[in-house]
């Protein structure tokens, strides 16, 4: 299971090795984070990307496995945006002159880059956005300047201490026309003392949630005042600016500027079941060392993870843990796809490639967020303390929900390429992730044949259900759009059920790509049985969830929902023996979960004792303040008898 977890077992071996690498270099030690003050906090990941980045160089490390070292290092820092975003957005806007120029510069981190678009005013809205980047054809340079508060660059992250450059998104000025938003690459820092360059004013923007968690990155802020920059540092992929002040778009369409966040959003899939089996790991492990009630004759108490009701709660977060897994595999194939299309002049994949990741960042970092919190819950009043690792593994995930798009605003980005694949059924043939509804007669009219809980183990009637509630919610939104006569004023009117419905389109995804998962050639004993036990599992429980869907849309009865139900019930039942080795399957080190409640060992209760102790408030017996504060009170003479 390690392996098919892993992917390969080459994969297997590279990223167990860079895990045993950070677990065993004391400068990655990560336990007191929570007790840092902010500038400490900040100093010790700077030490902290530092020693990783000597270890690459020293050791050689190939791309790859630097990756998994970063990863198993686990502390956001500006390299994350350096190597995440700066060097992919050059390398996908960049002409082949500017990748020569820069790209170098930024791998052997001569420079650091982080990716400056979300301004204070505007995120979402990348249209309007407010910094201006005017061409002096004179000069044969780009003026950049903030002309309001609200232009402000705002969060982006690595901007505030540690980077160089920026990649700044600007609406272009030639000859007094707007061109729309372009990237430009700006020097913000010398390269001599790191002090900010004339005309730039930048700084951190201010603590965020949690203690440590995403503190360790310096989210920016900054401001042009007319800075110059020459000509040829506007990426020019898609448009280009001449000499002469001459606007030029090539066949590369406008969307490319775009293509950082689709890379970007693929890759969030695949981290967000990396965080989501931290989670359920910890949840797990703990719930089999924890016991309440049940003691028979002075023997042993119940396990938790032995209550139904642990299992209905964490079961199926072990199974979507999986299923983002497969879907994050298949994610990424489906993006150097698109890639390598895209460097063929091959554009035709670009809209699903865009709804798909959209789609999915959204649907799995929701998911994701919300079974940390639930994995916290399933550990009692242990997983308050930050020693369970889940407080920090919230407090660092949960912006995912909001960066690289906000999951609604991506949502509604499906629903566009729902409806227009919809209203372009009668003359063309949808392919792909949309495929099925080419077959929307069918899936309108027939009805789930399921008659016993048994028929509910069978692929075929899952994604025939999954797919006839999403074709019959997509038709549905069609059909109520058509009513408006102004299609925009439709669409805002019926956003929430547009939103329903690519949740419906999204979650069928993830199915069948699990299942298609089954499909192949699974090696090791009993891998094979286990994971279609966690798919059945991953499709019964959003089936039973989301089972107002597919009773409003008429393909379910009640009595099939219920009997669905009683399925799921049976699969816990045969997920409780392997539950264990399915979590350990992650292969993840003490170093890496960072968590008392998840230990391999299970020796909870005395480490959990020893780590209180730890505390600094446990440095002495009586605490600093008390004879400030609390002793005069323990001492003050009351004239009140009452009192
Ligand atoms: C803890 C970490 C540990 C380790 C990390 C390890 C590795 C690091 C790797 C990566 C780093 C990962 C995480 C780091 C953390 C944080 C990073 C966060 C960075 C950011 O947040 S950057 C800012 C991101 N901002 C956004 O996402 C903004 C969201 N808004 C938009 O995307 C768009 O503006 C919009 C799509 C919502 C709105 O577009 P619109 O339709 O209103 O208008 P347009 O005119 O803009 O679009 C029309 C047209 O274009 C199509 N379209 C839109 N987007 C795309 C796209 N991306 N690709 C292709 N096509 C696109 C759209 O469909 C329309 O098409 P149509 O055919 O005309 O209908
Ligand atoms: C930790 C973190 C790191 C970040 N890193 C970077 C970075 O490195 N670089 C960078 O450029 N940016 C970065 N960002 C910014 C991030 O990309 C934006 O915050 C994100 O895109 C959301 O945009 P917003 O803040 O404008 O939200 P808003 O759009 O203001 O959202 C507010 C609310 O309005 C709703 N809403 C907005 N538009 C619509 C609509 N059309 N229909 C319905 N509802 C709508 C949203 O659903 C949400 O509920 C980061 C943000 C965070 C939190």
């Amino acid at each position: 299971m390690k392996v098919a977890w892993a992917g390969s077992r080459e994969t297997l071996e590279l990223s167990d090795r860079m895990a045993k690498l950070v677990a065993n270099d004391p400068v990655f030690e990560k336990f007191t984070r929570p007790m840092l003050g902010r500038k400490e906090l900040f100093k010790n990941t700077l030490r902290k990307a530092a020693h990783g980045w000597k270890l690459i160089v020293d050791l050689r490390l190939t791309e790859e496995e630097a990756k998994w070292l970063r990863l198993y290092i686990d502390e956001p820092a500006y390299t994350d945006l350096h190597w995440g975003m700066f060097i992919p957005a050059i390398e996908g806007q960049g002409t082949e002159e500017q990748k020569k120029k820069w790209l170098p510069l930024a791998q052997k981190m001569k420079i650091i880059g982080c990716y400056a678009q979300t301004e204070l005013g505007h995120g979402s809205n990348v249209q309007g956005l407010e910094t201006t980047a005017t061409f002096d054809p004179q000069a044969d340079e780009f003026v950049i300047h903030s002309p309001t508060l609200t232009s402000s660059k705002w969060w982006p992250g690595g901007l505030g201490k540690a980077s160089t450059h920026a990649l700044v998104y600007a609406r272009l000025i030639v000859g007094g026309e707007f061109h729309g938003v372009h990237g430009f690459i700006v020097q913000l820092r010398s390269l001599e003392d790191h002090s900010p360059l004339p005309g730039i004013t930048v700084g951190d923007i201010g603590l965020k949630f949690g203690n440590g968690a995403y503190n360790t990155m310096d989210n920016g802020v900054l401001r042009f005042d007319h800075v110059r920059i020459p000509r040829n540092q506007m990426l020019m992929r898609v448009s280009q600016v001449t000499k002469e002040g001459k606007y030029m778009q090539s066949d590369v369409p406008r969307q490319l500027i775009y293509g950082t966040m689709v890379y970007v959003r693929q890759t969030i899939v695949v981290d967000a079941s990396k965080a989501l089996s931290r989670a359920v790991c910890i949840a797990t492990r703990y719930s089999a060392v924890r016991r309440q009630f049940g003691s028979r004759n002075g023997g042993p108490e119940t396990q938790v993870i032995d209550y139904k009701t642990q299992q209905s709660r964490l079961f199926p977060l072990l199974a979507s843990a999986y299923a983002f897994r497969f879907v994050g595999e298949w994610l990424k194939w489906l993006y150097m796809d698109v890639k390598q299309r895209l460097e063929a002049n091959d554009f035709s994949t670009l809209p699903e490639a865009h709804a798909c990741t959209a789609g999915l960042k959204s649907l799995t970092t929701t998911a994701t967020a919300d079974g940390i919190e639930e994995c916290r819950k399933l550990c009692g009043g242990h997983g308050y303390l930050v020693s369970s690792g889940l407080p920090e593994l919230f407090a660092v995930y949960i912006p995912a929900c909001t960066y690289e798009g906000d999951n609604v605003v991506l949502l509604l980005q499906v629903a566009r390429f729902i409806v227009k694949t919809v209203s372009e059924l009668g003359y063309k043939q949808p392919v792909g992730t949309t495929a099925y509804m080419g077959r929307v007669a069918t899936l309108m009219q027939n009805n789930c044949a399921v008659r016993t809980a048994e028929d509910w183990l069978n692929p075929g009637a899952i994604v025939e259900a999954f797919e006839a509630r999403a074709a019959r919610m997509a038709v549905a939104c069609g059909r109520q759009l058509a009513k408006f006569e102004n299609p925009e004023e439709g669409f805002a009117e019926l956003a929430s059920d547009l939103v329903e419905a690519s949740v419906a389109h999204c979650q069928l995804i993830v199915v069948s790509k699990f299942i298609e998962k089954l499909q192949q050639d699974i090696p090791g004993k009993g891998v094979k049985q286990s994971l279609e036990i966690l798919c059945y599992v991953y499709a019964l429980f959003l089936l039973h969830k989301h089972q107002g869907d597919f009773l409003a849309v008429g393909y379910l009865t009640p009595k099939q929902a219920l009997l669905a139900n009683d399925q799921l019930r049976t699969l816990y039942s045969k997920v409780r023996p392997n539950a264990i080795a399915l979590v350990d399957s992650f292969n993840y080190t003490d170093h890496y979960l960072g968590s008392i409640l998840g230990r391999y060992d299970g020796n909870v209760y005395p480490k959990l004792y020893e780590a209180a102790w730890e505390d600094p408030l446990n440095d002495s017996d009586v605490a600093d303040g008390f004879h400030q504060y609390v002793q005069p009170i323990l001492k003050q003479k009351l004239h009140s008898a009452k009192l």
